[in-house]
């Protein structure tokens, strides 16, 4: 069997190896002939597969894609062919509720405010965005979830209208990208609905560039109106509109899902979907591979449990080192060069806690590894 895999799919060959042949590719550069004897395609997001990329391969079987989103995947395409899919729901999703969290550290700090006062509008309540409530509900945050699908299909909790969101101090996105129907999520932030925030408010954009009409958001920022933004995701990546990192408050390359954990557990999910199609026992696990973590953990602790959570967020991740990469090396080095070479970054669980500890309660049902 022959496993074509992006190189940025970490551990691939320590799951992978025992099924055949292993060719590694760079996600935006395979090509129609080179991938046209693939049996097996394993993706992440910055390679279309399409019948363009297919249509020399008559043996592919199995197409994976290491990521949550599957907008790049014509999938259409691959059942005519008969050609099985998977994507790797929720891999990511805790990696990008701890991105949010630390962004929100950050504007605690910048800002001055107290998190416990604020409301936050989540939208989207799939993966992502429960995986951020359930962290807020650790912390005792107040927000509301706006997710119309959901609600129309039964989910039991309490959901809220995109206009009542759009009253919230903070907002964040965590819907996948849609281009039509009712609920089409392409420019739901456009310059009318924009321009309906003020300038208290906190605009979160984690899921995906178009969600947010980013040239509608540089000319409100240019007038020196709208919300603080924070964007790990932008229009057109890996071109983005460079002009708007300026007026962001936190800027990032498409990493919020980029703990290694977050990545290694999208191959996992891959490595289980592939062995159930050619029926082999599931004898590896992503354990098995992830280093113990090496994290400085600080000494300060407070009997104020915003200080003592926000220190210890900071341990783990601390999203000013991504920004500050960022806006420092975009000009010199690629989008896709930093995302590539991203600096390890492990998720809450990763870091050992003792019980002793302020506020153990409360790290504990925020992901920390807290050890009776
Ligand atoms: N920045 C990153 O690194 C990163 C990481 C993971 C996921 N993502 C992106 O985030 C998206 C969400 O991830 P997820 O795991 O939560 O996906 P998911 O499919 O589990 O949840 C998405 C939710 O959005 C809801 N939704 C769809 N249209 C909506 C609308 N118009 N208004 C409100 N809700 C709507 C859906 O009903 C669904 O419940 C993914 O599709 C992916 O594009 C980005
Ligand atoms: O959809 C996802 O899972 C995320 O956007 C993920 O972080 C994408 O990562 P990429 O495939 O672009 O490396």
């Amino acid at each position: 069997m022959k496993i074509f895999y992006d190189e940025n799919i970490p551990y691939a060959k320590e799951f992978f190896s025992d099924f055949g042949e292993l060719v590694p590719f760079a996600g935006r550069e395979l090509s129609a002939e080179q991938i046209k004897e693939a049996d097996v395609l394993l993706v992440r997001s910055i390679t279309k597969v399409n019948e363009q990329l297919l249509h020399l391969n008559t043996s592919l079987k199995f197409v994976g894609t290491a990521t949550i989103g599957f907008d790049h995947v014509d999938q259409n395409y691959l059942k005519q062919r008969g050609v099985v899919f998977t994507n790797a729901p929720g891999c990511n999703a805790i990696s990008v509720a701890e991105y949010v969290l630390s962004a929100l550290m950050v504007m605690v700090e910048r800002l001055d405010f107290d998190l416990k006062t604020k409301t936050i509008g989540i939208v989207g309540a799939g993966n992502t965005g429960t995986r951020l409530s359930e962290k807020l509900d650790a912390f005792g945050i107040n927000y509301l979830l706006c997710d119309p699908l959901l609600e129309k299909a039964g989910d039991s909790r309490t959901f809220s209208s995109l206009k009542e969101i759009l009253g919230c101090d903070i907002i964040s996105l965590h819907v996948p990208i849609t281009q039509k129907g009712d609920h089409r999520t392409f420019h739901m932030f456009d310059d009318l609905l924009l321009s309906e925030l003020s300038n208290q408010q906190i605009l979160i954009n984690s899921c995906r560039g178009e969600v947010i009409n980013n040239q509608a958001l540089l000319q409100l920022k240019k007038s020196q109106k709208g919300p603080h933004i924070i964007l790990d995701v932008w229009e057109n990546e890996p071109n983005v509109l460079t002009e708007l990192i300026p007026y962001c408050e936190i800027t990032t390359a498409h990493i919020a899902g980029y703990s290694l954990e977050g990545k290694a557990r999208g191959t996992e999910m891959l490595y289980q979907a592939l062995s159930k199609l050619v029926n082999k026992p599931i004898e590896k696990q992503l354990e098995q591979f992830l280093p113990k973590a090496e994290i400085e953990y600080g000494n300060q602790h407070s009997q104020n449990e915003l200080f003592s959570v926000k220190q210890r967020v900071f341990d783990v991740y601390d999203v000013r080192r991504d920004d500050k990469i960022f806006r420092e090396q975009l000009n010199i080095k690629s989008f896709d060069y930093l995302r590539k070479n991203y600096p390890v970054r492990r998720e809450f669980s990763a870091l050992e806690l003792s019980v002793q500890q302020c506020w153990p309660d409360t790290l504990k049902n925020l992901g920390f590894n807290v050890k009776d």
